[in-house]
């Protein structure tokens, strides 16, 4: 069991795609972490010297654990953030992970009335069609949205695009982009008043090194 180090400022961390960049992120700005992490299955890291904890959730979860207090900062997407809507502080844009969110299918798609858009992230869907004024009935999925125009199950798509090569192999078109996407750097609200100027000092870290990589 790891002892519960309340001297540590608790980093939510996500897994997978983000970590590798935000970790290097991190090293970048000076402040100390083994690069040999990447690979653990630990899910509470203690880091010393770094002065934290890295708590490793799913990148969907991180606002959920700052928003209750058990991370006091959190590294997330701006997808998440969008579709989570939950009660944290952004701080900083830290300008890596870029992707954007787009309403995608397939190249001869004619407007219909009241489509189907299949997606991950029905609250951002909603949103976007309802400002647009067209009904839509979105369908949740959790995975491989891509799926969705080919097989009928839905007329267009909310999903993320990155190189485009998923929408290439699967012979998709993106019809609009919704917004771009980056990794943001979260706070407690508590946490930022009560731990501030360690978490500003993180920051500005963090802020010196990302206008320095331009
Ligand atoms: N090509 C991409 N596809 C999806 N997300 C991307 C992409 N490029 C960058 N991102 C960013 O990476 C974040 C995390 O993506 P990742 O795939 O690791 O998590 P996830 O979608 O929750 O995966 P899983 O459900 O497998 O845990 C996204 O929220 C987004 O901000
Ligand atoms: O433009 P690209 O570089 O091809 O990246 C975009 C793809 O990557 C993501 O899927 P992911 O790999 O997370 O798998 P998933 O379908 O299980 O969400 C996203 O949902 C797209 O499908």
């Amino acid at each position: 069991m790891s002892k519960v180090n309340t001297e540590l400022l608790k980093v939510a961390m996500p897994k997978g795609r983000i970590y590798k960049q935000a970790s290097r992120l991190f090293r970048e700005a000076g402040i100390p972490i083994q690069d040999d992490l990447d690979d653990s299955r630990k899910l509470i890291i203690e880091l010393p010297e770094a002065g934290m904890e890295f708590i490793m959730a799913k990148p969907v979860d991180v606002p959920t654990y700052v928003e209750y207090g058990v991370a006091d900062i959190g590294i997330v997407g701006k997808d998440v953030l969008m579709e989570e809507n939950r009660d944290v502080y952004e701080l900083l844009d830290l300008k890596i992970a870029a992707c954007r969110m787009s309403v995608i299918g397939l190249p001869d798609w004619e407007p219909t009335f009241y489509p189907k858009v299949a997606t991950k992230y029905p609250n951002v869907a909603s949103a976007y069609f309802r400002e647009q004024g067209q009904q839509v009935e979105v369908i949740k999925l959790n995975g491989s949205i891509e799926l969705a125009p080919l097989i009928g199950l839905a007329d267009r798509i909310v999903d993320m695009v990155e190189t485009g090569r998923t929408l290439q192999e699967n012979g998709l078109v993106e019809h609009e982009t919704i917004f771009g996407i980056t990794s943001r750097l979260i706070a407690n609200r508590v946490s930022y008043q009560m731990k501030n100027e360690r978490i500003q000092q993180i920051c500005d870290q963090l802020q010196a090194t990302i206008i320095a990589k331009g």
